[in-house]
């Protein structure tokens, strides 16, 4: 039977002055013999996902005491990334997950926490988190903001739902006034929560309810709908049961890595290619299988991307949003259909149930008629522009249950029967790159073009806009991986550019960096290993022929090995300056000196290798 943690600090004579300072932080004689809880909090005003977070930790907090427990609040950082994007700050955004990662094992273990729940929201928060509860391996429940309501505005075909990227694209193209832009800009992020399309936000707090870490719903319940309020209720108390089980009857199902085992990595894994997920989950579900000790690689992504159908297309692969989502079933209706083929693993254990098949029992809406469920999907958008949680409680008359044409189709009526991810291998690839097949025309799954190199994202930019490239053209952006950047930059400018200019369906972008799950089209990132680890992506010449072929898994540069390795040489030869971008003038502080001398490519997920530290 594991000790409480907590004891550690509170027991005992000599623990005293822990003691007294734990009574400072207004603990009584009472407290002391209760399971210690700490809610990692994201609240931030710099983030639309994040602003309405600040007093939902002390919602969940007053529930833990209800239920028995004593909860400790703490808050992380969180970068929101369409912020950031398009400038310097995008060099932060991949690293501050390894911050959150590191802050929340830090607290958790500086303080003897018993248990864990981690209110995430976006984009690098809930994998960070995610990590976290991994590597410690406490009893851990999620819960995050929920997300935002997509945009509306009225045009001559009628209403149209909208995001951000719809105003990243307008604004790029010369075509459209400056007033039409206005009117994009102030529709597109109209509420609270996380950006609402299937981005990487939305995707990750998909996963996390598919790796069976947080409760039904976690995923595609709007951030302002009352509904959602029971779901903070739900894991205040859920957490005091679980973590009970654990200390108190030896119950190691409900632990981390008992949860987040190998068959549930594949069942969120399934989800994500199922829903044409942001191209960061697979950053980060490897970073998270890494923290587990699970050894889930690019091959088993690759392998269930050749089996699991592309069920669900959402913004930006097609203009449902995430509130559509819902209302046909969410995740679990994803799942659901998923569990008809038996495609997923449904006797794996999660927080809230015995089993994912005990949960689908009751949450597929498609399959059951739980009057529960029904009500939860029923949760529509309020349309009322607003920063506050759970402020709206209006309910779509029925769900969207057609699963022939609706938003989540079921197998027979998939959008194709291979999946909305694929692992591509090849000569410019040894370790593997990724693309959101879900976002590509499908006139372009075969691709030759001539590269077009270019050493940053700030040049490829300049010569979208600039109209210096072309259709046929592939833009390579190189040096952008996690060492390479540092950072590994989202590329959504580039992208969005090459849609505005028209290029979006006749041109290819690839890159040793990755994309935000706003990206669409021909875009393939994560090319492993990168330029700065020695990657042929770093071999590449202007004009040189590239070949991809999506159907093949396949991506070359059109070239005798002889030439490669006798440019590799060449490389050699430069001594201190190979590997390193041409003519790049840009500043990197030590803070991100420091996160690219540890970290390894896309392919293991960015992760911290500690060995390199024997090699320097
Ligand atoms: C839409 C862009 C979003 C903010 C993002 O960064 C992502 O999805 O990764
Ligand atoms: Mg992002």
């Amino acid at each position: 039977m594991p000790d409480y943690r907590s004891r550690t600090t509170t027991h005992g004579r000599m623990m005293a002055g822990a003691r007294s300072l734990w009574r400072a932080t207004g603990m009584t004689d009472a407290d002391f013999n209760k399971p210690i809880i700490a809610i990692a909090n994201s609240f931030t005003q710099f983030v639309p996902g994040h602003v309405q977070l600040k007093d939902l930790g002390q919602l969940i907090a007053a529930e833990i005491a209800r239920a028995g427990g004593v909860a400790k609040e703490f808050n992380t950082i969180a970068i929101d990334d369409g912020i950031a994007m398009g400038h310097g700050g995008m060099l932060y955004s991949l690293p501050s997950r390894d911050l959150i990662a590191d802050s929340v094992e830090f607290m958790a273990n500086a303080h003897c926490a018993d248990a864990l729940v981690c209110l995430s929201s976006c984009d690098k928060i809930t994998p960070g988190m995610l990590m976290a509860s991994l590597r410690l391996n406490i009893p851990t429940i999620f819960i995050s903001g929920g997300p935002m309501e997509a945009g509306k505005i009225q045009t001559s075909d009628g209403e149209q739902h909208l995001d951000l990227i719809d105003a990243m694209v307008i604004a790029a193209d010369p075509q459209r006034t400056d007033a039409e832009v206005a009117k994009y800009e102030r529709a597109a992020c109209p509420t609270c929560g996380s950006c609402s399309g299937m981005f990487t936000a939305n995707s990750m707090n998909c996963l996390v309810e598919a790796l069976g870490m947080s409760l039904p719903g976690n995923g595609s319940l709007l951030a302002t709908h009352t509904a959602r309020r029971q779901l903070f209720i739900e894991t205040g108390r859920l957490i005091v049961e679980i973590t009970k089980r654990w200390y108190e009857q030896n119950d190691a199902r409900v632990l981390p890595r008992s949860i987040a085992s190998f068959a549930a990595f594949e069942n969120a894994m399934a989800l994500d290619i199922a829903m044409g997920g942001s191209t960061n989950t697979v950053l980060h579900i490897l970073a998270a299988a890494h923290e587990a000790g699970v050894n889930f690689t690019m091959a088993d992504i690759d392998r269930l991307s050749r089996k699991i159908p592309n069920l669900c297309k959402v913004a930006p692969s097609s203009s449902y949003h995430l509130e559509d989502v819902h209302r046909a079933g969410g995740v679990m209706g994803i799942l659901g259909e998923l569990n008809q083929a038996g495609l997923i693993h449904a006797d794996v254990p999660t927080v809230h149930s015995e089993s994912l098949a005990a949960a689908l029992s009751i949450w597929d809406v498609a399959h059951t008629h739980n009057t529960n469920a029904t009500a939860l999907y029923r949760a529509a958008p309020g349309g009322v522009p607003t920063q506050t949680a759970f402020s709206q409680s209006a309910l779509w008359l029925d769900l969207d249950l057609d699963r022939e044409d609706g938003c989540i189709r079921d197998i027979a009526h998939a959008y194709s029967q291979d999946g909305g991810l694929a692992v591509l291998y090849g000569n410019l690839a040894e370790a593997g790159c990724i693309v959101k097949t879900a976002g590509v025309d499908q006139n372009i799954l075969r691709f030759i073009g001539p590269a077009r190199i270019f050493e940053s994202q700030e040049t490829a930019v300049e010569a979208i806009l600039m109209d210096r490239i072309q259709a046929g053209d592939v833009v390579i952006i190189r040096y952008e991986g996690p060492k390479g950047g540092p950072g590994m930059q989202e590329m959504l400018y580039p992208t969005s550019y090459l849609k505005s200019k028209g290029l979006g369906k006749s041109c290819a972008l690839i890159t040793d960096g990755r994309f935000s799950g706003g990206t669409a089209g021909l875009s393939i990132g994560h090319v492993s290993p990168e330029a700065a680890a020695g990657g042929a992506i770093g071999l590449l010449e202007e004009g040189d022929e590239i070949i991809i072929d999506i159907p093949q898994r396949r991506i070359a540069v059109n070239l005798p090995d002889t030439e490669l390795t006798a440019r590799r040489q060449r490389m050699t030869e430069k001594g201190a300056q190979a590997w390193q971008p041409l003519n790049r003038q840009r500043p990197v502080s030590a803070a991100l000196h420091a996160y690219a001398a540890l970290t390894t490519s896309a392919a293991s997920g960015a992760v911290r290798d500690l060995s390199q530290l024997q090699r320097q």
